[in-house]
């Protein structure tokens, strides 16, 4: 998918959306343990229940590799089922890969040849060459983490070398490689602050921001900066969303959640000048 079709979506659904599929089978409805894939079936009721609310969808492979071969089969279920009834859907596999050259261009095929995710998650901190495997596949993203929504970002990610901020020297110098075209960026929720600094490096890069809900991240305050021309924003709440209700109505209580953060992106939509 193209970013103008990423975009194009966006304005349709009204709703920037991205809900992750952080699935922990201890706090799902415990009727699904008869199931005989417990995770591919959560997720499938929540897919088929909120599709049409968001744009994005983005399991967090620790997720599935918590539960060995069969965490990972329930991951192909889930990214071929997506492929396969929802094409029109942006989806994100968040691995926070990167590593020597030929060991990301593995990584790089197993996210999107294999699995046919339109993204993947990638650490800047090994540089140009762990990143540019990624950059290279067509119509492919590589989301680069840069200002992440947790406390340690603090330690290294906003401190200074040589004057500048580090996350803004990811900024700058991601810019230059090969293929930069195919750069998102991770920026998270709990750090509204920095939205204009970024916008200002990156004006129109699509941002991956996670941290609304359970991290305490506030939508209003990330569009505030971080709109851009093409809404350049996927907006991402997983537990706030997924883990709605335990009760057999869990899919509903999930759609309610993301009606409502759709409905806030709606509103902002239309009256952003
Ligand atoms: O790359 C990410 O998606 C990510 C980056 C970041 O800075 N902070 C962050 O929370 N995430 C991920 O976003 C999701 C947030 O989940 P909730 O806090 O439950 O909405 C998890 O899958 C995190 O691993």
């Amino acid at each position: 998918m193209t970013t103008q079709e990423l975009t194009q979506q966006i304005l349709k659904k009204q709703s920037f959306l991205c809900i992750g599929l952080d699935v922990d089978i201890h706090k799902i409805p415990k009727h699904l343990l008869q199931e005989s894939d417990p995770i591919f079936a959560f997720n499938k009721a929540i897919i088929d229940a909120t599709h049409h609310l968001c744009v994005a969808y983005k399991p967090n492979t620790a997720f599935y590799e918590a539960y060995g071969l069969k965490g990972w089969q329930a991951l192909e279920k889930t990214i071929n089922y997506l492929n396969e009834n929802h094409p029109d859907i942006f989806t994100i596999a968040d691995a926070k890969r990167g590593d020597i050259g030929n060991t990301s261009s593995m990584y790089a095929k197993a996210f999107f040849e294999d699995l046919a995710f339109d993204s993947v998650t990638v650490a800047p901190y090994m540089g140009k060459d762990s990143v540019e495997p990624f950059l290279a596949f067509k119509n492919k993203h590589t989301i680069l983490l840069a200002l992440t929504s947790n406390e340690g970002a603090f330690d290294f990610q906003t401190k200074q070398v040589a004057g500048v901020e580090l996350y803004k020297q990811v900024l700058e110098t991601s810019k230059t490689w090969a293929h930069s075209e195919n750069l998102m960026y991770v920026v998270g929720a709990t750090k509204a602050d920095y939205f204009a600094e970024i916008r200002k490096i990156i004006p129109n890069n699509f941002l991956l921001v996670p941290g609304v809900g359970a991290q305490g991240g506030k939508l209003k305050d990330v569009c505030k900066y971080g709109m851009a021309a093409n809404v350049g924003l996927l907006v991402n709440s997983s537990r706030g969303i997924i883990y709605a209700s335990n009760t057999a109505n869990f899919a509903e209580a999930a759609a309610q959640k993301a009606r409502e953060m759709q409905q806030e992106m709606s509103y902002i939509l239309k009256h952003v000048d």
